[in-house]
């Protein structure tokens, strides 16, 4: 493409050098740079991508988009007022517009993005549609798995992947849309057909000043969809969202439980692995039976279905999509090889979600419920106190450990988890390295003893002092069994 058809939607502020030049390849990392490439300068939060023009042209930039006043020879620059802005708008243009093409859904809220795509998915995929998938766990294309770096990518890596989408025949596209790629315009230019909200409770802090902030973000999703928005009423936030959106043209659809909703769901009833509920749409009734636990599913599921509802999908594949799911990778996944106890892997992260599986798993407890658990460094330090409470209110045993403390002294995380669990009746330890921590908690284990462990889900990795370790949970608790000889 010429330079000047990809500079065509940006407001310009300055430009030096010709814009006839052919672009053959964009990107926002100098070291991805080819022949020919736009270099798109992006100011970081560790670095600022205006220092590695150099290199860039030494890889083979013709052309850099700029926000700062740059002083270079030997490329085109482009100056404009923001570099992700201009980098969301070109990649559109880039790749020729795709996510007009494709019927694009996006799920954010804080808890059940995941496993909510993965349901969408599953329905689309049984009233016979090619659906393709972006989100935290992989990408998918069809059958094809692609390993995922974030959960939203960034918009050069979005749009490329809605244009292999179509290329292989993908009609539809289901992802999850994270608070920080719609602060960061990593979403800028896609047109939504449907936006769904799960729910808000704290999270990254770190990056929102406020929670407030937080739910601005998230908010921002609305105001790209063309045929439904879809929130759950059951959440305060949620409510706030409806009465903040409710001039927009695009209609609302609700869904919930336990207020007025859209969709909703009556006679709840749960077992240690299944969920099952009577389903009610203003058009039709039902019964869905899930093979995944917990009540937090049956909200996903809502949320399902409120989605393809809107698409006009009958429910037959809706209950068909939904009933031939066996669960999600790290998403309250039991560990089938452990017979005399239970080992249940789960990805939650923040105090809600971990409240949320604790709860779930309580009630089928037959004698205790240990916790192994930790909280990531150089993120939301508020959240460690909270969870450490949460963890000993529901558990009879909880071992505070590791996870992810990248560049943060670990035992320094502990010991803030330990000031909010020492608040609690509830029994602890402290163990750092979180294979011995699985270990104890393993052989400390009894008949009917339900052991979670929480926090790293469907990771194979552990951060720690910024170096990345190979690490999985159920391999790990899998491994100590075999040593201990527990299985
Ligand atoms: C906080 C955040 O969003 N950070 C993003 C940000 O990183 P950064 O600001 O640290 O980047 P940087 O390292 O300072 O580099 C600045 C620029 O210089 C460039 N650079 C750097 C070095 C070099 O040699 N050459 C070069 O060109 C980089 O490519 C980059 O464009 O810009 C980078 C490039 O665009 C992103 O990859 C990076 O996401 C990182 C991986 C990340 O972890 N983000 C998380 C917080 C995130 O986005 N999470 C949400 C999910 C949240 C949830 O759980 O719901 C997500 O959507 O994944």
């Amino acid at each position: 493409m010429l330079l000047k058809e990809l500079l065509r939607d940006l407001e310009i502020e300055g430009l030096k050098g010709s814009d006839e030049l052919s672009i053959e390849a964009t990107t926002y990392d100098s070291r991805k740079v080819v022949n020919n490439s736009l270099f798109i300068c992006i100011e970081g939060f560790k670095t600022d991508g205006h220092l590695y023009i150099k290199d860039a042209i030494k890889n083979g930039a013709v052309a850099v988009i700029v926000q700062k006043d740059i002083d270079i020879e030997g490329v085109t620059v482009v100056k404009v007022k923001n570099t992700r802005k201009a980098m969301a708008i070109i990649a559109n243009d880039f790749y020729h517009r795709p996510s007009g093409t494709l019927a694009l859904i996006g799920v954010t809220g804080t808890n059940g993005k995941t496993s909510t795509t993965y349901m969408i998915k599953k329905i689309l995929e049984a009233s016979g549609r090619k659906p393709g998938l972006i989100g935290t766990i992989s990408n998918w294309i069809g059958d094809e798995k692609i390993d995922a770096d974030r959960t939203t990518p960034e918009s050069l890596d979005l749009q490329k992947l809605f244009r292999k989408m179509l290329e292989n025949e993908i009609d539809s596209c289901v992802m999850e849309v994270s608070s920080h790629s719609l602060e960061l315009q990593r979403v800028e230019k896609c047109n939504f057909q449907v936006g769904v909200f799960t729910n808000l409770t704290p999270d990254h802090l770190d990056f929102h000043p406020t929670i407030i902030d937080y739910r601005n973000a998230k908010k921002k999703l609305f105001h790209k969809t063309e045929l439904y928005n879809i929130i759950n009423v059951d959440d305060e936030h949620g409510r706030i969202i409806i009465d903040e959106i409710n001039s927009l043209k695009t209609p609302i659809l609700t869904f919930g439980v336990n207020n007025k909703a859209d969709i909703s769901a009556k006679n709840i009833v749960m077992t240690m692995k299944t969920v099952s509920f009577d389903m009610i749409t203003p058009k039709y009734k039902g019964k869905i039976e899930l093979n995944i636990p917990g009540l937090f599913t049956v909200y996903n599921a809502l949320a399902a279905i409120a989605v393809t509802y809107a698409m006009g999908i009958e429910f037959k594949y809706i209950k068909e999509g939904l009933e031939c799911m066996k669960g999600i990778a790290g998403r309250l996944e039991a560990v089938e090889e452990f017979k005399d106890f239970a080992v249940i892997i789960d990805y939650a992260h923040t105090p809600d979600a971990l409240e949320n599986v604790l709860k779930s798993v309580r009630g089928f407890v037959e004698n205790k419920l240990i916790t192994v658990f930790g909280c990531g460094g150089d993120r939301d330090r508020s959240k460690r106190a909270v969870m450490g409470e949460i963890a000993g209110k529901y558990s009879d045993l909880t071992i505070i450990t590791s996870d992810n403390p990248r560049s943060e002294e670990p035992m320094q995380i502990l010991t803030m988890i330990e000031d909010g669990i020492s608040r609690t009746a509830g029994k602890y330890h402290v163990i750092k390295d979180r294979k011995e921590a699985i270990s104890f908690a393993l052989k400390s284990a009894q008949k009917g003893d339900i052991i979670l462990i929480a926090g790293k889900g469907h990771e194979t990795y552990q951060v720690i002092n910024n170096n990345v370790f190979e690490f999985d949970d159920k391999k790990v608790a899998l491994e100590v069994a075999r040593e201990e000889g527990l299985l």
